[in-house]
């Protein structure tokens, strides 16, 4: 028989960040996570990790009592009552900042992961193995390098990192300003000295766009065979977008949500349009965020790339997306948002368990790297994740790790990213919009 849970414990963490740029403003010095883990009734611990804010805390607490006492082995059920109690709380948005507001999601798959990951343990798998119709379809993951534009810390008061006995370029230069195509550029040098990355994403949705478009010049001329986007998340009109990206179109693999929403236009319809209009593929992590909105943009032919990540699609969903994207002709990829380690071996898993060519995935692991919450972060190698053999998601909670980065949550008091706070240094009364740049104001 298979093991039962025994106990569900929720722990918000926090860690520091950089001064990332993006169309929501800046990232403030720290970003909050929350870590599930479940025990069971074998002795061994699972581990899901999701972004943290109220209404996620809130939605873990109404699940517990459906996850503790379940059998292991019944894990499908388990999150079926979670997803259905989820859906009693009313239909959520995922909202038009870069990041997704929706609770119910992320609330099933920290639930899912830590199932999965005692699942794993109970039959000596790992869960790559489990995953999907066909489990394991690969032993290493290429990740991309994901560089941001930074914001000056010096023009701020907040506690920002520094960069204290540095052990080579990457951990200077991701903790200073970068504004310019020649600061991109020495961030993908040294990322790339760091993680061997082949690949680039450039986050934008920052400068006015045609500066941006330089810094891909510029990265294209420093990684003539680097595959190369840049994601304003839907910040440009379709105008814009046309016209600034036509002309570097042969620098980019692929645009990523280089328009959306505009006056009565859906962003599934401006995507479709873009997409005809430059012949550029396309991918989104912003309107495509569930299978209904997926059918929708297949059908309009808005996107060849749904970055469907696991957080939000849930683990199982997500390997589902990569599934239809084999059958169909499409590319899986996968978005990120700052997180710790096991997000790391989360994602790696599921992107692990898609078959056919996928393309590399986002992780902002580079950014917060030396800031682990388990015994042994799967390393970045030669651009490259190796997909653990070990059962389960293959990490092991470092107990104090996970004390301290709980010790900085609790003396926070931060209950949601928040990247409006950071701008006011740099534009008093900053406020977000999403359709215009950051920086331009
Ligand atoms: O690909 C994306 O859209 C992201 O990675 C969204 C994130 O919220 C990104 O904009 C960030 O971390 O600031
Ligand atoms: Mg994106």
């Amino acid at each position: 028989m298979l093991p039962t849970v025994t106990r569900m414990t929720v722990v918000p963490v926090a860690g520091y960040d950089s001064f990332l740029l993006n169309l929501s403003g800046g990232h403030a010095p720290w970003f909050i996570r929350c870590v599930v883990i479940l025990e069971d009734s074998a002795g061994h611990r699972g581990v899901g990790e999701i972004p943290c804010s109220d209404g996620i805390l809130q939605g873990l607490d109404q699940c517990e009592a459906l996850v503790v006492g379940s059998s292991v082995a019944a894990l499908k059920g388990t999150l079926e009552r979670v997803r259905r109690r989820l859906a009693a709380n009313g239909r959520e948005e995922r909202g038009r900042q870069t990041f997704d507001l929706r609770v119910a999601v992320h609330v099933i798959t920290a639930i899912e992961s830590a199932l999965f990951d005692l699942m794993g343990q109970a039959v000596a798998l790992p869960v790559a193995d489990l995953l999907g119709r066909y489990g394991r379809q690969r032993d290493e993951v290429e990740a991309l390098g994901y560089l941001f534009l930074l914001g000056d810390p010096a023009r701020t008061d907040l506690p920002y990192p520094q960069p204290e006995a540095p052990r080579d370029r990457w951990d200077e230069v991701r903790r200073r300003e970068a504004l310019t195509p020649e600061a991109v550029v020495e961030l993908a040098r040294a990322a790339h000295e760091r993680y061997g990355f082949r690949d680039f994403k450039l986050k934008g949705g920052v400068l006015e766009p045609e500066r941006e478009a330089d810094c891909i010049r510029a990265l294209h001329e420093a990684f003539p065979e680097a595959r190369l986007t840049l994601d304003p998340n839907g910040a440009w009109s379709l105008e814009e977008a046309v016209r600034v990206l036509t002309p570097i179109r042969h620098m980019l693999s692929y645009a990523e949500d280089p328009c959306g929403q505009e006056q009565s236009w859906s962003g599934r319809e401006t995507m479709a349009e873009f997409r005809r209009r430059t012949g550029l593929p396309t991918a989104t992590n912003m309107i495509a965020t569930d299978f209904k909105q997926l059918q929708y943009a297949l059908q309009v032919g808005a996107v060849d790339i749904p970055l469907a990540d696991c957080h939000f699609w849930t683990m199982q969903g997500a390997v589902t997306v990569g599934e239809l994207c084999h059958e169909w002709g499409l590319t899986w990829g996968s978005h990120s948002n700052n997180h710790f380690d096991i997000s790391l071996a989360m994602m790696t898993h599921v992107a692990a368990a898609c078959p056919g060519e996928i393309t590399a995935i986002d992780t902002h692991w580079i950014w917060q790297d030396g800031q682990r919450i388990t015994r042994e972060p799967l390393p970045i190698r030669d651009g490259r994740l190796r997909v653990p053999e070990v059962p389960g998601l293959g990490v092991e909670l470092d107990d104090s790790k996970l004390e301290q980065a709980h010790r900085l949550y609790r003396s926070l008091d931060v209950r949601q990213r928040d990247d409006a706070l950071a701008m006011q240094y740099l534009i008093e009364g900053w406020q977000f919009d999403p359709k215009r740049p950051a920086l331009v104001r």
